[in-house]
């Protein structure tokens, strides 16, 4: 299973979260979060990473031109889109970055929500499915209904997203069969910095479980 820890801002915290165990790292492209962070710092933050390590940047309705500065610039192999953008937006993108993994979060609230979502498969390579919060895009560190997803079963990967700590990873994967887990503020001290403590116990319990 894909682990993606979201909302790094420290470099040697993106080696250590790398050594843990991630297979992906997310760097926050939008201005407004306060896990911001610019091209330079996501570059610093890429550079001593292996290949095999994910570099997802996460826009929120930023342009392809300004998207495919910083994905150049930084180094960066995905790109997740956690605004409004529509399927066309995504396809357009997708056909810019050929090479760049496309993950489409959606906020989810409503049933009706998942229906949404699998009207971006066929322009996306990826779904993330996050909580839905009335004023921030995302970083809430609310959980979604996984009751709601256990038949959410979309012919792309998916992430499972939303107020993911150590402590209930092993409830959530009991009820939902994402593809892969995304976690920011769950292995937190602050926004934008790390608890390695319980990144560890994260993969601690993802190994028990
Ligand atoms: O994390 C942010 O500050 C953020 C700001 C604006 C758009 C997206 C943002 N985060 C996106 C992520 O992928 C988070 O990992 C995801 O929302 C889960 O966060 P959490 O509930 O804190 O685990």
């Amino acid at each position: 299973m894909r682990i993606k820890i979201c909302g790094i801002t420290q470099p040697e915290q993106s080696i250590a979260i790398a050594s843990l165990g991630a297979t992906a790292l997310g760097f926050i492209c939008v201005p407004t979060s306060p896990r911001y962070v610019t091209t330079a710092q996501i570059q610093a933050a890429v550079a001593p990473l292996s290949a095999n390590i994910d570099k997802i940047g996460v826009f929120a309705n930023a342009s392809i031109p300004e998207i495919s500065q910083v994905v150049v610039e930084a180094g960066l192999t995905g790109v997740q889109l956690h605004g409004d953008e529509s399927p066309e937006f995504c396809y357009q993108l997708r056909q810019a970055l050929p090479q760049v993994e496309i993950i489409k979060a959606l906020r989810i609230r409503f049933l009706g929500d998942l229906d949404t979502a699998l009207t971006y498969i066929n322009s996306i390579d990826t779904l993330l499915l996050d909580a839905y919060h009335p004023q921030q895009l995302g970083g809430t560190g609310k959980t979604l209904d996984w009751e709601m997803l256990q038949q959410f079963s979309p012919s792309c990967p998916w992430f499972l997203a939303g107020g993911l700590t150590p402590d209930n990873i092993v409830a959530a994967l009991s009820q939902v069969n994402p593809s892969g887990i995304d976690l920011s503020s769950g292995v937190e001290n602050a926004p934008g910095d790390k608890n390695l403590d319980k990144v560890a116990l994260l993969f601690q319990r993802l190994g028990d479980g």
